[in-house]
């Protein structure tokens, strides 16, 4: 803790936390929507929120502030809870529309007794997505996201091996392992290797054909051969971020 004293007797103290990770603790009534074709460990939960808890968390994210938009590169995002950082997150409040899902899946045990402080929004329109890539270590090792509006497919790839970055250049398609079919509604958690060795992504694609490689096809209802359309997806990736900078004002005359 640190204590800073400004010449007004304004006395500002910063109190720095850092929570201690745990290892991955899922309830037992988890278990038994683990994607068992996939590498440990992906639970899809079909229809977690209802169509009109989905509406209304559309109506929530298009209510908010046009500033609070980002546009990247084949999707916008909005960020809350604050900017992850290696130094620690200045946290800020989550809103009470998030905030409830924040605790709905932290009370599933997703984070390990902890509770969900970080929301990234992301909106794909049909044909947009993003490329492969890992979470990172500034997160409680588990991503929990849900889908609203379209399904989408996450595809996941093999990190590029020390031995071959020395020889051949491996191609995104030779290192493509298998999809995850996501429906609107539906909870993903993803944790363990699929979390800290896969990259994941989103190929910018208007449609999508269910093949061998959409491993939880059977648990997402999906019929084999089939082909679906996107329409505008928002993803809500709500995740721990353990090591946050907790400020304190204390504002008062000595
Ligand atoms: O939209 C998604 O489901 C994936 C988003 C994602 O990978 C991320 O925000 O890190
Ligand atoms: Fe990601």
């Amino acid at each position: 803790m640190t204590g800073l004293s400004d010449q007004n007797g304004i006395c500002i103290k910063v109190l720095m936390s850092k929570e201690m990770e745990h290892p991955a603790c899922i309830l037992e009534e988890l278990k038994q929507f683990v994607v068992k074709d996939a590498p440990p460990t992906v639970y899809y939960i079909p229809d977690f929120i209802s169509e009109d808890e989905e509406s209304y968390l559309l109506q929530q994210v298009y209510k908010s502030p046009k500033t609070k938009w980002t546009q990247l590169s084949g999707r916008r995002l909005q960020n809350w809870g604050g900017l992850p950082h290696p130094k620690g997150m200045l946290a800020e409040k989550i809103p009470d529309w998030l905030r409830t899902y924040c605790e709905k899946i932290s009370s599933l045990g997703a984070f390990s007794g902890k509770t969900a402080n970080h929301v990234l929004v992301n909106e794909y329109k049909p044909g947009e997505g993003i490329m492969p890539h890992e979470d990172g270590p500034l997160y409680h090792p588990t991503v929990t996201t849900i889908s609203l509006g379209s399904h989408t497919f996450l595809d996941f790839y093999a990190p590029i091996s020390s031995q071959e970055a020395a020889g051949a250049p491996q191609t995104e398609e030779s290192r493509f392992l298998f999809s995850l079919l996501v429906k609107p509604r539906s909870l993903l958690i993803l944790q363990d290797e699929t979390y800290q060795r896969l990259l994941h992504g989103i190929r910018p694609r208007a449609q999508d054909t269910l093949t061998d490689k959409v491993v939880n096809r059977s648990a997402a209802g999906a019929v084999p051969g089939e082909t679906l359309t996107r329409g505008t997806r928002v993803s809500l990736t709500i995740r721990h971020v353990p090591n946050v900078m907790k400020t304190k004002l204390v504002l008062g005359r000595k």
